[in-house]
């Protein structure tokens, strides 16, 4: 559905995307996560034909690209991004964002008010934007893309300033639109919550994707404890920890089961509850794990 191949971009002397590939398909959800200033609003304007890439080419449906007009204006149809609260009209209401957004993309507004029931935003829909709290703001936001209802969406900071119930509105949201077969980029800092609902989260780090993660039975499986270092070299000194382990961001460390048997798994969990670890659990590594090892410094 959308294939990336060799993006550089590169502004002035700083090189922010240097030759990233990527292919998505309909029906997933990718996790984009990286600190501040890494790049990805960038890759995000690249996709969305926002900022010209220095090289590499951007395809959807295996033959659209933004050489010609006749193209853009195709890719235009299928993709939509998350508007920014700073493009909203403060004198318009609710409804008018949605209508908008729903006659440009879709040319019906006839889903509108399904949209606003799934969001509910009943009771503020129909005032001024300009009375709006940043919560409201933002779930604005997130309906205008549902009221566009395209297959490709481009969400940068989806959940910013809302609170837990309506991330948990959101989420529910999204897991519904995966349904639909959408392909859907979330760019995020609330890393637990994307192991919600992404098939897969792209790490990007030094202007390349530094790992996938695929969220699915085939992640790998790990006895995962909570340790000091002090506690972590004692534990390095009494057993021979397998070489595969890993101790992340000084206080996780984690112990690779998937090559192991049942036997050596029970001794390795035995051994680790003697010792008095603070939490000890067993699964695959989880986004903010992942981003402990690849970003935290030691
Ligand atoms: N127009 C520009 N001119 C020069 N440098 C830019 C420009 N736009 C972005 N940058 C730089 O490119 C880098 C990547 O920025 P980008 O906004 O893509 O990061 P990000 O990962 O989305 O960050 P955040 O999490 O803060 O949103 C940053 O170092 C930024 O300063």
């Amino acid at each position: 559905m959308l294939k990336l191949k060799d993006i550089s971009v590169i502004y002035k002397d700083k090189t922010v995307l240097n030759k990233l590939s990527l292919t998505a398909e309909k029906g997933e959800i990718i996790g984009l996560v990286a600190p501040n200033g890494t790049g990805k609003t960038t890759l995000f304007n690249v996709i969305a034909n926002f900022l010209k890439p220095n090289s590499g080419s951007v395809t959807f449906l295996d033959q659209l690209e933004y050489k010609t007009e006749k193209d853009e204006l195709s890719i235009r149809k299928i993709l939509v991004s998350f508007p920014d609260q700073g493009d909203l009209f403060d004198e318009l209401t609710g409804v008018d964002h949605l209508n908008l957004y729903a006659s440009m993309w879709k040319g019906t507004t006839r889903h509108i008010p399904e949209v606003i029931e799934q969001l509910r935003m009943t009771g503020y829909v129909k005032k001024k934007v300009r009375t709006y709290s940043l919560g409201m703001r933002q779930r604005l936001c997130f309906a205008m893309m549902m009221a566009a209802d395209t297959p490709i969406m481009l969400m940068d900071e989806v959940m910013n300033g809302l609170d837990i119930s309506n991330v948990a509105l959101i989420s529910q949201q999204l897991m519904k639109m995966k349904q639909e077969e959408k392909l859907i980029f979330v760019a995020s800092h609330l890393l637990e919550n994307l192991d919600l609902y992404a098939d897969r989260v792209l790490y990007l780090k030094a202007g390349g994707i530094i790992h996938q993660q695929s969220l699915d039975e085939s992640t790998a499986l790990y006895i995962k404890i909570d340790i000091d270092r002090e506690q972590y070299e004692r534990l390095s000194q009494e057993y021979k920890l397998p070489d595969d382990h890993l101790f992340i961001a000084n206080h996780l460390c984690c112990i690779p089961i998937d090559q192991m048997d049942e036997d050596e798994q029970s001794k390795w969990i035995e051994r680790f509850l003697a010792s008095k670890v603070k939490e000890l659990t067993v699964g695959p590594l989880g986004t903010m794990e992942l981003y402990e090892k690849f970003y935290v410094e030691m």
